[in-house]
């Protein structure tokens, strides 16, 4: 090893946690490897999409280079789904203490909320998992040589990254995405917080605004709320979480307002003034003008793809700012050598979406695969309380495609389970082919809803129609059991009244 050094990455506050993080993930006294002559594979970004890209690729033992340019995990482990669970896994506690009276527990004093305390778990877990995502597991473990820098295409074969180039046969693109800056006045000279920085707190906002109510803004509103901020959660359109099953997102929406989240909907926000008070918002909402002071705001209004420096031109890989680098069905993009995977180009911008598409690259770069993107069933969830898990058709899809579907509805109300642990709000909706049992998909609204849809998820790629649910017995009693409910009430509808009168013969028959 010698070449060039990498630059220092820092990440607030550089306690021990932090410092072991970067140690693993960007390690100061890192010195790139001397490359290759040639790479099978050159991935560029380590996120989830390229680690799984460049560690499968090797274990196949094919010689790949993985570049990153800040830490190694990318968004997901380091400003993302880790610290956010986290964070929220505290703030349920806090939600447990405010029903425990409910329960017959009180609490008398109610939750006294430690915040330094709870932003220290987030930064002692995150770094208690990152080995596994660390430049040295990479390079001495897995085989893959790790180049930490930034990666740009010279050609329609070479990349450089610091100061060295590498040859590449195929190339991945796995950059990523950041928090979309919205165009609001001011807001820039104001200063705000985005899912980069929000994890690095040690003091809690008292008077929080939250711009957008997508799953970023919704879990950390209400996880912020529990907490103990004042949280405002100011949303353009006219319900939260407005891409997810409409009574799904309402069940959602009233368990924020019943927190005290004050929620702002269908609000446009003018501009953001600093001041001595605070953050000032001016937003017009239902045509009336308001403002309203916090001391931070988080933006959490969608994603912005890294495709800038990448000189993406020069190699003919077309893209745009909004969604991305353009990919057909194998993720390939309008360069055959060059293929992308994860939030760079994909509609799902989930992990496990991204884990599932560097498989299929891996496939698609080394062996001529033609695995398909479009294959893929992906499931899932936003981590509010309760949660919301998805997988394949909703309701409003179902309508917009005119597939004609029959619905099977479990509240939880009628689930012993959800009644014994009082949460009884929430439902698994379930869509079927019409007049088939062949499931389409399933939205489930409930408190660990995220762990349930995995059922409905196995079901639908294995091809097991409803009716199978309901002959698969479930242990009772369990939440998981709403999903063979929704079977039976399938298998009823079976029992149309020509069936209906041959069993009555048959019994009268028998008697
Ligand atoms: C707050 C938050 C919570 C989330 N929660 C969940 C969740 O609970 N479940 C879930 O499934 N998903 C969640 N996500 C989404 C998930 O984090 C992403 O879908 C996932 O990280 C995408 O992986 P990726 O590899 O495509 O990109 P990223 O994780 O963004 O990684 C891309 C990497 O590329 C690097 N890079 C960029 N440009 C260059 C360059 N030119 N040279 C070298 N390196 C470069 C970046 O530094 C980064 O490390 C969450 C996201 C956020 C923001
Ligand atoms: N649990 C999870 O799996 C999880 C959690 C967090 C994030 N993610 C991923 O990250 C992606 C990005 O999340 P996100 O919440 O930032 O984006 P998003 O695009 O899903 O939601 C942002 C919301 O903000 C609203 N908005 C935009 N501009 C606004 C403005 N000026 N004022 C008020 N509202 C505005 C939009 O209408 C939109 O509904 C998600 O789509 C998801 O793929 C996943």
């Amino acid at each position: 090893m010698s070449q060039s050094k990498v630059d220092r990455v820092t990440v607030p506050p550089m306690d021990e946690h932090n410092q072991k993080l970067v140690s693993y993930l960007h390690p100061p006294d890192w010195v790139n490897p001397q490359p290759a002559s040639s790479y099978n594979l050159v991935v560029i970004g380590a996120g989830p999409a390229g680690l799984i890209v460049a560690a499968g690729a090797a274990g196949l033992g094919a010689k790949v280079a993985l570049i990153e340019k800040h830490l190694m995990g990318g968004d997901c482990l380091n400003v993302g789904c880790v610290p956010s669970k986290a964070l929220i896994r505290s703030s349920r506690i806090v939600g447990d203490i405010w029903n425990a009276s409910k329960f017959g527990v009180n609490v008398s004093n109610g939750a006294e909320v430690d915040f330094a305390a709870v932003m220290e778990r987030l930064r002692r877990i995150r770094a208690g998992i990152s080995d596994v995502d660390s430049v040295q597991r990479y390079q001495h473990k897995l085989g893959v040589d790790v180049f930490l820098g930034s990666g740009r295409f010279t050609s329609n074969s070479t990349i450089e990254v610091a100061g060295q180039i590498l040859r590449f046969k195929k190339a991945v693109i796995a950059t990523g995405a950041r928090a979309l800056q919205p165009q609001i006045p001011g807001l820039q000279e104001a200063g705000y917080l985005t899912n980069e920085t929000v994890f690095n707190l040690t003091e809690r906002p008292q008077r929080l605004a939250v711009i957008g109510a997508g799953p970023i803004g919704c879990e950390l509103a209400q996880a912020f709320r529990r907490l103990g901020s004042e949280v405002v959660l100011l949303h353009k359109n006219a319900q939260i979480l407005d891409k997810e099953d409409a009574d799904a997102a309402k069940i959602v929406q009233q368990a924020f307002v019943r927190e005290g989240i004050q929620l702002i909907l269908e609000s446009q926000i003018e501009r953001v003034e600093k001041t001595n008070a605070g953050k000032v918002i001016y937003y017009k909402c239902q045509g009336k003008e308001a403002s309203l002071t916090v001391d931070e705001i988080i933006v959490s209004t969608g994603r912005s793809p890294n495709v800038e420096g990448l000189n993406l031109e020069a190699v003919g890989v077309e893209y745009n700012t909004q969604t991305g680098v353009f990919v057909n069905d194998n993720l390939q993009t309008t360069n055959p050598r060059i293929y992308a995977a994860g939030d760079i180009c994909m509609k799902h911008k989930f992990t496990h979406a991204a884990d599932f598409a560097a498989r299929m690259v891996i496939q698609n770069t080394l062996f001529f695969g033609r695995k398909k993107l479009s294959a893929l069933t992906i499931p899932w969830c936003t981590y509010t309380d309760p949660e919301i898990a998805r997988v394949g058709l909703g309701d409003r899809e179902a309508k917009e495609k005119g597939i004609d579907v029959d619905t099977f509805l479990i509240p939880f109300s009628q689930v012993d389970r959800a009644i014994i642990d009082g949460e009884e709000e929430g439902f698994v909706k379930i869509h079927v082919k019409k007049g088939s049992d062949k499931i389409l998909g399933a939205t489930i609204v409930a408190r660990h809803a995220g762990d349930t849809i995995g059922e409905i998820t196995l079901a639908m790629v294995n091809n097991i129609g409803l009716g199978k649910i309901a002959s698969t017995i479930h242990p009772y009693p369990t939440q998981a059991e709403a999903i063979r409910k929704a079977g039976d009430a399938y298998n009823r509808t079976r029992l149309t009244p020509f069936v209906k009168n041959l069993f009555n013969r048959w019994l009268a028959w028998t008697r």
